[in-house]
């Protein structure tokens, strides 16, 4: 299994961020511009894709990630990470239970998972998640139908209470990085911050910055 031993990850969501930019392109360039700039990472999550689509993207983004040394997560499809070799899997609050998943691929596979407060960060540690995401910590239009955001302030009891790499998600822009790293965040997942910028070298290199 894979060491968790970056600290930002970068989620792609082609249906958000190619409408979103002027200078919509592939999602394999832009990851692959992401990657170039040092982001060690990734995690597919493009829940409008057919299997088929999915599958396809995580082979040539797994040839990519590995030439640039980064890891490659799946959102929710454990299916699809283990056929493509992926690092890992990313949970949702729908997915195939943590356990199932260790099951099913024992070792070859970091189960990360999703939560929105403390109790799901527990319970994900209880069941064997590897890693969680915590979100949404910030006000994010995709988020917007699930009320309001959790803020940075539960990322420190969670720390506390929950023995797990903690990464923050949902509307972090570089201006609030450090805000999250000091509530004790190990590192940041992030969508538009990234994707939708007209240069994603440059504002992957201003995280990195902010991250070290
Ligand atoms: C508060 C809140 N946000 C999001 C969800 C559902 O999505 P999630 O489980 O975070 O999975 P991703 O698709 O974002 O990876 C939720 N249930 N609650
Ligand atoms: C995928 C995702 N999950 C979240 C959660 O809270 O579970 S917030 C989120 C969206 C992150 O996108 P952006 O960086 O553009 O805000
Ligand atoms: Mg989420």
């Amino acid at each position: 299994m894979a060491n968790i031993d970056f600290q930002l990850m970068l989620i792609t969501d082609t249906a958000a961020t190619t409408a979103a930019t002027a200078t919509a392109r592939p999602i394999t360039e832009a990851v692959e511009e992401a990657l170039k700039a040092g982001v060690k990472a990734v995690q597919i999550r493009e829940k409008a894709m057919s299997t088929q689509e999915l599958t396809a993207l995580a082979m040539e983004l797994r040839q990519i990630t590995k030439h640039f040394g980064a890891l490659l997560f799946i959102n929710d499809r454990v299916d699809v990470a283990l056929c493509a070799e992926a690092d890992g899997v990313q949970l949702t609050g729908t997915s195939i239970p943590i356990d199932a998943v260790r099951r099913l691929a024992g070792d070859k596979l970091l189960i990360g998972k999703s939560t929105h407060s403390l109790d799901e960060a527990f319970d994900a540690r209880k069941k064997g998640a590897d890693y969680i995401l915590l979100g949404p910590i910030y006000e994010t239009p995709s988020k917007a139908k699930y009320g309001e955001p959790i803020g940075p302030e539960v990322i420190l009891k969670v720390k506390h209470r929950v023995k797990l790499p903690v990464f923050a998600v949902g509307g972090i822009k570089p201006h609030n990085v450090k805000e999250v790293m000091e509530f004790g965040a190990d590192g940041i997942a992030v969508i538009s911050g990234i994707l939708s910028s007209d240069n994603i070298a440059d504002v992957t290199e201003k995280y990195l910055e902010l991250l070290r």
